[in-house]
Parts: C-alpha cells; sequence; structure tokens
C-alpha cells in the first residue's frame, strides 16, 4: 500500500516524524516544488511525477509536498524540515530554487541539527531536476525522465558532497551554492536571461550577448588560497565551479566535480562578443580550456577585487552571482566547504 501525499503547504509548514504500523521511525520525504520554474512547466510535470512517486514509495516512506510562493520561500521551508529532521528534502525545479534548498541547511554560518537531536542520519538533499538550465544535474548526468528520478529517489543511495560559500558587497552577504559561482559579464548575463525563460536555455545565449552591450573588461586581483595577491588583466568573466555546466549546458568548468574538495577556476581574458559567438561550441563541450584567453586552476579559496588607482573606491559594477542567484558586487570571496551536504545520487 502506498501513502497519499499529505496536504499541500506554502507557508507555516511544519513537520513531525510520523511512526509506521511496525513501530519503526517513517521517512520523511519533503518535496519543494517552485510551480513557476521552467516558464510554469515545472508545476505541470511535478503533477504528472507526482502519482508515480505515490506509487512507488511504500508506507515506510511519508511524502509531504510544499509549494513555494515566490522568491526565498524555498529556503525557508527546508530550513523547518531539517529542523524537523526530515529524511530527505527534494528541491523541484531548476538551479534556482535547488540553490534556494541548500541554502536552507545553514543557518548562521553552520549547518542546521534537528531540533530533537535524536537523529543519527543527516537529512539528504535531493532534486528533480525541472527547470529552465538545470546545470547542476547535468554533472551527474541526470534528466527530466520519470522513472529515473523515481528509481534514483527510492534508492536513496547518498553522497557526500562539498558545498561553495560566496561573499561579496554590500555589507559582505553571502549564499552557499553547489554548481557555479560567477563574476562580471556572465553574472549580468545571468540576470538579463532570467526576463527570457520562456525561451528555454537559449535565454542564457540571449542574456549573454546583451549582456556584451555597454560591457567593459575589467582588471582584477586575485588571491588564491591565502596566497599573493595577483593581476589578472581585462577580465570578461570568471567562474568558480564546484559543478561543471552553467548557462543552460555550457560546460563551463569541464574539471569541476562536487566530490573533488576544490573548485575548478576559470577565468576569461579580453573576451569580446565575437569570441564569445565563435567560440560559443567551445563552451558547451567544453575545449575553451585550451583557449589563450582562458586560464584554469584549481582553488579551495579565491578572493576577487577590482584593480583600483590609489585611493579609489570599487566602483560597486562588478556582479557576483551563485547557481544563477544574485549574492552581490565585487569585492568578493568564495570557499569551498568540504562534504558538507549528502546528495541523493
Ligand atoms: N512560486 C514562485 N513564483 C515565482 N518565482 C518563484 C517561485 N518560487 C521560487 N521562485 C523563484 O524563481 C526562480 C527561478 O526558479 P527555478 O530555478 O526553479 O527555475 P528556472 O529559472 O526555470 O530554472 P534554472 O534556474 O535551472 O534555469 C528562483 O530563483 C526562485 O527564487
Amino acid at each position: 500500500m502506498a501513502f497519499s501525499f499529505a496536504p499541500t503547504v506554502s507557508c507555516g509548514f511544519s513537520i513531525s516524524a510520523v511512526e509506521t504500523r511496525s513501530g519503526a521511525m517513517s521517512r520523511e520525504y519533503v518535496f519543494i516544488v517552485n510551480p513557476n520554474g521552467s516558464n510554469g512547466n515545472t508545476g505541470k510535470e511535478w503533477k504528472k511525477l507526482r502519482p508515480k512517486l505515490e506509487a512507488k514509495f511504500d508506507k515506510d516512506y511519508k511524502i509531504k509536498e510544499a509549494f513555494t510562493s515566490g522568491p526565498s520561500h524555498a529556503m525557508e521551508i527546508a530550513k523547518e524540515a531539517v529542523r524537523n529532521g526530515a529524511h530527505a528534502v527534494v528541491a523541484v525545479g531548476g538551479d534556482g530554487t535547488f540553490n534556494e534548498v541548500v541554502n536552507g541547511f545553514f543557518d548562521d554560518g553552520k549547518p542546521i541539527e534537528p531540533e530533537n537531536g535524536g537523529s543519527s542520519t543527516k537529512t539528504a538533499l535531493g532534486l528533480i531536476p525541472l527547470g529552465t538550465g538545470s546545470d547542476f544535474a547535468r554533472t551527474f548526468g541526470w534528466t527530466k525522465n520519470a522513472n529515473e528520478v523515481v528509481n534514483r529517489l527510492l534508492k536513496g543511495q547518498r553522497q557526500r558532497i562539498d558545498v561553495g560559500y560566496a561573499k561579496a558587497e554590500p555589507e559582505n552577504s553571502g549564499r552557499y551554492f553547489v554548481n557555479v559561482a560567477d563574476v562580471h559579464l556572465s553574472a549580468k548575463a545571468g540576470s538579463i536571461a532570467a526576463h527570457y525563460k520562456r525561451f528555454g536555455n537559449l535565454c542564457y545565449v540571449i542574456g549573454a550577448l546583451q549582456a556584451f552591450m555597454g560591457h567593459r573588461n575589467l582588471d582584477m586581483k586575485i588571491r588564491v588560497d591565502d596566497g599573493e595577491w595577483k593581476e589578472a588583466p581585462q577580465t570578461t568573466a570568471l567562474f568558480v565551479g564546484n559543478g561543471k555546466y552553467h548557462g543552460g549546458g555550457m560546460k563551463i568548468t569541464p574539471n569541476a566535480h562536487p566530490s573533488t574538495r576544490d573548485f575548478e577556476m576559470v577565468t576569461f581574458e579580453n573576451f569580446k562578443w565575437f569570441d564569445f559567438l565563435l567560440k560559443m561550441h567551445m563552451l558547451y563541450n567544453g575545449t575553451h580550456t585550451s583557449l589563450k584567453e582562458v586560464c584554469c586552476e584549481r582553488v579551495h579559496k579565491v578572493e576577487i577585487k577590482e584593480k583600483l588607482q590609489p585611493n579609489s573606491e570599487t566602483t560597486g559594477k562588478v556582479v557576483v552571482q551563485a547557481d544563477g542567484e544574485y549574492v552581490g558586487h565585487l569585492p568578493a570571496t568564495f570557499t569551498v566547504i568540504p562534504a558538507a551536504v549528502d546528495l541523493i545520487v
């Protein structure tokens, strides 16, 4: 016999462990769904997927769903679920929703512990990749295929993965990330792309081309792993990869993986809009790392700031994002937190 879904809630979410007839504590899976992801397709796909999950999950599983009402809501729901000791919290949506759920595993710079303190297993993080880009899922080769999704969640195999922490101005605001954080052109492109999601993954190409309008490559300073500050002249964009893919399938940090305990940092120097168009195929297959304008380095921590004239202040114009979500502007620091979360793989 399969459990039916608990009633949908969108706020004031409360979760408690449930005892099964055998007396064992049930495993509570909390699905956090962004109904408006992928231009509304996430909600539609989730409706089709839900009965398949219900049919397969047996009585030892309790399944709850919660729909987000807007930005940041997924993070609040996830925090409450982790505090209540959920077995797994699964994001249903794109990289933005997934990022919010990841941020819900932490509070005040620390991983959240369950309130009852008694749970021996950590809450696992899960993903059903139903967004536009859904780039994080590509590193693991996951698709939107319903059978594949159900089997993966049912098996519940866990892998400890690294999480990144991005800190930027103003006010040293911070955000955790699991996929790719980036600076300057691509971060501008990401916010432009958000207005073109109806075009699917093409939105990221449109975003990049628009971002090149009025764009200036800038001299920056970079410090890796607390070493010497080095100059990065005429930087177009810089990527800090925990996962490989970004911008709807571009293999931007091709040697990154969330299990390596470090990041791959990829810097583009002096790239112009026509370079982007002519070499775009290389971004998709990950061969851009052989270009003379591209530098790659493995890092655990990287600090980035604008190279300024003596006594001048930051322009506040060099944008920083993490997993496609706005973080702030330079100066910024990106730090790897090794083996921070259990991911259902
Ligand atoms: N109910 C909601 N209505 C509108 N926006 C929402 C809602 N819930 C979450 N959001 C915001 O929508 C943003 C984008 O959602 P999501 O990442 O799920 O889809 P996507 O943008 O289509 O996919 P991708 O990021 O993979 O390209 C998230 O950053 C989140 O803040």
